[in-house]
């Protein structure tokens, strides 16, 4: 769809009165009196031309494997994927180095041959044929910017798909470890700064790169001693400068790296804990907390500024130093006619293009430092192993009866500390377990294993007899389906996100959902019905249709098992009983596992089960655990008082 009938309102939408319909469409909405309501008529004609002249953009052709990257990142991997603009820019490179070269040998021509010897066709020539030489180096240069800018975007934009399909592979510990700042960084900053060296780096560093070679050749043709003496002068000063260089550089990046991703983290939870730090008058203090992240950056750019600082002018330093030598040597050495005017005059044009070159490569040393540390963070990100992983050789999971077999089971996040020892429980298909037991106990741990977000440190859990590490993550995730604790929802319509977990179900599915977990009546108040585009998080809906929305989710998802981690913020009791109904619903016929949070949930379970002190306490059903006056007994007595004080 183009951007005007999604932005602006295309026609099609529902009669708007809401704040999404002032944000577009035409007809009713135009005269809703909003700002930016619809297309004036005007306008139309222009809008609809524009729209014709969008591109298509077709859905791209990624193919998403769940196996590990293999984490091989190098620059060549990233040039070497469209080797005709690699050829094209190493060619247009080339040439532009060369032609580059001829400007002083050319005016060497003209002074020597032309005016010393008073002989204007020459100095025409030399002219003209310099001209010509700048005009043929405008072209490469111009085809070399085109074919390495080409060859820079296709590399990073199949950079950033690798990267993200890994993100999108990694298991549930790496988010939990991982701040999303730093994970933001290497998506953008660390991107980016390699997208700078493939763009224009690359290419100057082959062009001053060459140059620095091609000038020290007709350096030693002109005069070879001279030419010695001057390099000797000039060389191993430079080496041991950018030897250092490189060094400090190194530790420099990867420290400016590291302060960036800091950056990046504590603006991302700023931003998603707002509410937090303005409710908890927390703000001056956050802005202390960004200030020394802020700090920490400064201090890194600081260092690597002084580097640079030591570097630039201490090569432009050595530079000159080699000039005036050669100045003193060259000099004498055309007073005792030994060299031409003309000879020296394009010694010195050249020793200038050698250093013009060092100057130019130090900026670009810095690029590529940075480019350095950069891939070095990626390379670890793709690298890093998801904990869940599909076996070589899995299979589908067959269509499940939903029986299910936890067997001696342990797990812990920290393995060395387990939260789970030795667990064993079966659940036949069609039951509902209701999980219970004090905060911490492990009950969402327990489903976070059946839905194989992570995997038992020992034993096993099988699904209709096969183990969850036997089949394959698409047809295990299809068949067992989650509800988790705090409900997310993406920017996009309703429709988006009641069909996120099948995008292509009949919209009879949809409203079947919709209706099964009662969320007719904010569909019908909603002033584009399903099409009504919710916020950010699902921030312009209530918090018990948020979990509705979720419900309904899985509705349509349709699953064989459903393990549905109770939101523990309360609702009021009007909301607390439609989620409930939705949940009944939802969970028909199907097999569930409930970490319920509030027993009257339990209560209508088929079996409840005690969890605490790392195992199952207790397992019955509601009226058999209240007879045998356990834990259970004892939970539910005091929620009972609770609820009815
Ligand atoms: N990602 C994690 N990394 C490390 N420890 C964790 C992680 N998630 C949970 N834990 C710890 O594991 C234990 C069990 O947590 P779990 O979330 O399963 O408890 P719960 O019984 O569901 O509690 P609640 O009723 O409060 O939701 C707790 O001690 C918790 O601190």
């Amino acid at each position: 769809m183009s951007m005007f009938g999604g932005g602006f309102g295309g026609p099609g939408g529902g009669p708007g009165s809401g704040a999404i319909a002032g944000m577009g469409g035409t007809g009713a909405r135009r005269n809703s009196g909003s700002p930016f309501a619809g297309i004036p008529p005007e306008l139309a004609a222009g809008v609809a031309a524009l729209e014709a002249r969008e591109p298509v953009h077709p859905v791209p052709d990624v193919p998403f494997r769940q196996t590990p990257d293999s984490g091989r990142l190098t620059l060549w991997s990233l040039l070497s994927g469209r080797p005709g603009l690699l050829v094209t820019a190493a060619f247009a490179v080339l040439l532009e180095a060369l032609l580059l070269q001829s400007g002083p040998y050319l005016v060497q021509i003209g002074i020597d041959h032309g005016i010393g010897a008073g002989n204007v066709p020459w100095l025409v020539f030399a002219a003209v044929a310099f001209l010509a030489s700048v005009v043929l180096t405008a072209l490469a240069s111009g085809i070399r910017i085109r074919a390495s800018g080409r060859l820079s975007a296709y590399a990073t934009r199949d950079l950033r798909v690798r990267i993200f399909a890994h993100l999108q592979r990694l298991s549930l510990d790496f988010y939990t470890k991982e701040k999303a700042g730093v994970t933001m960084t290497r998506m953008t900053s660390d991107v980016e700064a390699l997208q700078h060296l493939l763009s224009e780096g690359f290419a100057q560093f082959l062009i001053h790169g060459l140059t620095m070679v091609v000038v020290t050749a007709v350096l030693v043709h002109y005069d070879v001693s001279l030419a010695v003496i001057t390099l000797l002068m000039v060389v191993p000063p430079l080496v041991i400068l950018s030897l250092w260089f490189r060094k400090a550089a190194d530790v420099g990046y990867n420290r400016q790296r590291d302060a960036i991703a800091g950056l990046f983290s504590h603006l991302t939870e700023s931003l998603y804990g707002v509410r937090v730090i303005t409710a908890h008058n927390q703000r001056d203090r956050n802005v202390i907390a960004h200030r020394e992240v802020v700090g920490a950056y400064r201090d890194a750019n600081d260092n690597t500024g002084r580097i640079n600082a030591v570097y630039g002018p201490g090569t432009s330093v050595i530079g000159l130093l080699g000039l005036a030598a050669l100045l003193l040597i060259g000099g004498r050495m055309v007073l005792r006619g030994t060299l031409t005017i003309g000879e020296l005059t394009a010694f010195v044009l050249y020793l200038n293009a050698f250093f013009q070159p060092v100057q130019q490569l130090v900026q670009l040393y810095t690029n590529y430092q940075q480019a350095r540390a950069a891939l070095g963070k990626l390379r670890g990100l793709l690298r890093t192993i998801p904990a869940v992983q599909e076996k070589p050789g899995a299979i589908p999971l067959p269509p499940a009866d939903g029986g299910l077999l936890i067997k001696d089971m342990t797990f812990g996040y920290d393995p060395a500390r387990p939260v789970l020892r030795d667990v064993t429980l079966r659940i036949a298909p069609g039951e509902t377990i209701a999980c219970v037991g004090p905060t911490g106990a492990g009950k969402s741990t327990l489903a976070k294993l059946v839905a194989r977000l992570y995997d038992p440190d020992s034993g096993s859990i099988l699904i209709d007899g096969h183990d969850l590490r036997d089949v394959t993550l698409d047809s295990l995730h299809r068949q067992v389906g989650v509800v988790p604790q705090e409900p997310f929802l993406f920017a996009g319509t309703l429709r988006d996100n009641i069909a996120f977990a099948r995008p292509d179900a009949p919209e009879s599915a949809i409203r079947a959902a919709v209706d099964a977990v009662g969320l007719r009546d904010l569909v019908d108040r909603s002033p584009d019905g399903l099409d009504t585009v919710l916020h950010e998080r699902g921030q312009s809906v209530s918090s018990g249709e948020r979990q509705l929305i979720a419900l309904a989710r899985v509705f349509v998802a349709e699953p064989r098992v459903v393990v549905l981690d109770e939101a523990t913020s309360s609702l009021d009791l009007r909301s607390e009983l439609r989620v409930e109904a939705a949940i009944q619903r939802l969970l028909e016929g199907r097999t569930a596992i409930l970490v319920a949070h509030r027993l009257s949930t339990a209560r209508r379970a088929d079996r409840v089960i005690v969890v605490d002190a790392g195992g199952i306490r207790e397992q019955g059903t509601h009226d058999d655990l209240l007879a045998a006056g356990g834990h259970y007994a004892t939970m539910y007595a005091t929620w009972q008082s609770h609820t009815t004080r």
